[in-house]
């Protein structure tokens, strides 16, 4: 599992090394990392390191000091490094270490702007040492115009390969918020700890891969502020029936989705609830509908009955719903049984205070802004995109219940705060349908939870809703190799990631004492 921190408790964390008088050592900590990931992405784009060309654009402060230092190192391995300083002063140490290694100068001005991105433009990489922790606010002329040039140079599939110094410049480290222009990039070096404003919001967007070098705060960090699921967590989540099971002991699932508007929602969740893994679906909706799922899935077991007269462990209500009056009905139901529940689409709508957090609720932004407005938060859609985290917290602590925010990157927040991000997901998946098969896989993973009631932490269900958002995400990613995404069609992909996982727990994302993360 990846820990991710704020940027204030990394600095926070770092104080104390710094009054120990450390902070060059941490410094050449982070410096050799970048160098050493920034060496390796250059060798694998152009097959030899030597000649390579670098562009490190410096800030005023440490993280300008990180790039100069790296760019120095780099330098010295036979890189033809240059300097764009984009602030009036930088770090004076590690400039000189770098002028040492042969690297040359300029400071960016209104007037050369047009011949730095040039440069840039021109270069193998460009470091971004711009800002890092210590930044606040988006990126301010005159680097913001060159970093809109090499913004619109990746759109394009054309510039440089862009690695950003602890975090992509201009990108909030605590939230992922992007308050103005920030350059994009392709890879982060991140020092000391993953920050969560990497892995949430425009920031994830922007941070490319990441890449973690330990400099040896670990004893420091206190208690994360956001995790990340990795391969050994699934394997441990998914379910596994043994000897001693029959169906009933498995988990039985409850189905309320789809209506005669929306028949097939009520489908792809049941596919994809099956494909997970239960001992049975008990499908309750309207006959028309019920019909069709036999079709697809004989072993569901059908009827038009309630919420309260049908026995199961967990609930999966709102999926395709409409305005079916007895479906809506439902889904209110579920929410009250005192049972694990999925509300999803349409139902989310019915949610507010008063609930427990193994209700998971499973809005997109558009629907949580419906949400947080019914409640009385002023909000738009706009404002939960760019800043996912406090919206999605925001929820969890109004409602009681758990969110479950989709996206690019897919967060589950309890309404103790405790927050999960996964980014397996393709943006292939951004198709109708979609939020139906996610519905299902999380409707399995609660049906089939045998965590015994004490051993369920306050972040217990934000774990298995972020389960499902990886697992989802996995099987997108696999089913996007072989062309675009169709929900209806992810129930073998499903099905072999829960047999691979479940056989052979993988390595996950590598996580070492040297060199950290990597997505
Ligand atoms: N501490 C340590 O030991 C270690 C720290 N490490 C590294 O240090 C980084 C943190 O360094 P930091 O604290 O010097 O801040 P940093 O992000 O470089 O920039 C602050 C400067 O930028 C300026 N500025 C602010 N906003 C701006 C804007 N929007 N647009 C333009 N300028 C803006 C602001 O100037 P001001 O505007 O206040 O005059 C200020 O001078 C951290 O991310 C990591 O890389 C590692 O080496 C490990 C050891
Ligand atoms: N740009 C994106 N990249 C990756 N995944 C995405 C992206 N946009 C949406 N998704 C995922 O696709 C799914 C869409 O769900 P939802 O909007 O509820 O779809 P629907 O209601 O049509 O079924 C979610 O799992 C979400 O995380
Ligand atoms: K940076």
């Amino acid at each position: 599992m990846i820990s991710a921190y704020t940027g204030t408790a990394v600095r926070r964390a770092e104080a104390p090394l710094l009054a120990e008088g450390r902070g060059a050592e941490l410094m050449q900590r982070a410096a050799y990392g970048l160098h050493a990931a920034a060496a390796s992405a250059l060798k694998t784009r152009r097959g030899r390191l030597y000649g390579a060309r670098l562009v490190v654009l410096a800030g005023s402060g440490n993280n300008g000091g990180d790039a100069l230092y790296a760019a120095a190192r780099l330098a010295a391995r036979g890189v033809a490094a240059e300097a764009v300083l984009t602030a009036p002063t930088a770090h004076p140490e590690a400039l000189a270490a770098f002028r040492t290694q042969g690297g040359t100068v300029r400071e960016l001005t209104e007037v050369n702007a047009a011949e730095c991105a040039a440069a840039c433009l021109a270069a193998d990489a460009v470091l971004d040492g711009v800002l890092g922790t210590g930044g606040s606010g988006g990126l301010r002329s005159p680097v913001r115009a060159l970093a809109e040039e090499l913004n619109a140079a990746r759109e394009r599939g054309a510039g440089p390969l862009v690695i950003a110094c602890d975090l992509p410049s201009g990108v909030d480290a605590d939230t992922g918020r992007m308050p103005g222009t920030c350059l994009h990039a392709d890879m982060t070096v991140t020092f000391g700890a993953v920050k969560t404003g990497l892995l949430a919001g425009p920031g994830a967007v922007a941070a490319g891969s990441i890449h973690c070098i330990d400099i040896g705060l670990g004893d420091y960090l206190g208690t994360p502020d956001a995790y990340r699921l990795q391969e050994a967590e699934l394997a441990r989540i998914l379910p596994v029936p043994d000897r001693a099971d029959h169906k009933y002991s498995r988990g039985v699932l409850g189905i309320a989705a789809g209506s005669s508007a929306y028949p097939g929602a009520a489908l792809m969740a049941t596919g994809a609830a099956l494909a997970t893994g239960v001992g049975m679906v008990r499908y309750l909706g309207p006959e028309g509908v019920a019909r069709l799922i036999n079709l697809a899935h004989p072993e569901a077991v059908c009827s038009t009955g309630t919420v309260n007269g049908t026995h199961v462990q967990a609930w999966l209500a709102g999926p395709g719903a409409g305005d079916d009056e007895e479906q809506r009905r439902r889904a209110v139901d579920a929410m009250a049984s005192g049972l694990p529940a999925v509300i999803d689409a349409d139902a989310v709508a019915a949610a507010g205070p008063g609930l427990h957090p193994a209700v998971v609720l499973t809005p997109h932004a558009g629907e949580l802004t419906a949400l947080l407005r019914s409640m009385g938060e002023e909000v738009s859609r706009t404002d939960i995109e760019g800043d996912p985290v406090r919206f999605a917290r925001l929820a969890a602590q109004r409602t009681g219940a758990t969110v479950l925010l989709k996206g690019w990157a897919t967060l589950a927040a309890a309404p103790t705060g405790e927050l999960y991000s996964q980014a397996e997901a393709t943006p292939w998946l951004a198709t109708a349908g979609s939020g139906d098969t996610l519905s299902g896989i999380l409707g399995a993973l609660l049906a089939t939870d045998r965590t015994p009631a004490d051993r369920r932490g306050p972040g217990h269900y934000a774990r298995l809703a972020a389960a499902a958002a990886s697992l989802h995400g996995r099987a997108g990613s696999l089913a996007a190799a072989a062309g675009p995404v169709a929900p209806s069609r992810l129930d073998p992909q499903i099905r072999s990631l829960v047999a691979e996982f479940t056989a052979h727990p993988g390595p996950g994302i590598q996580v070492s004492s040297k060199s950290g993360v990597e997505k």
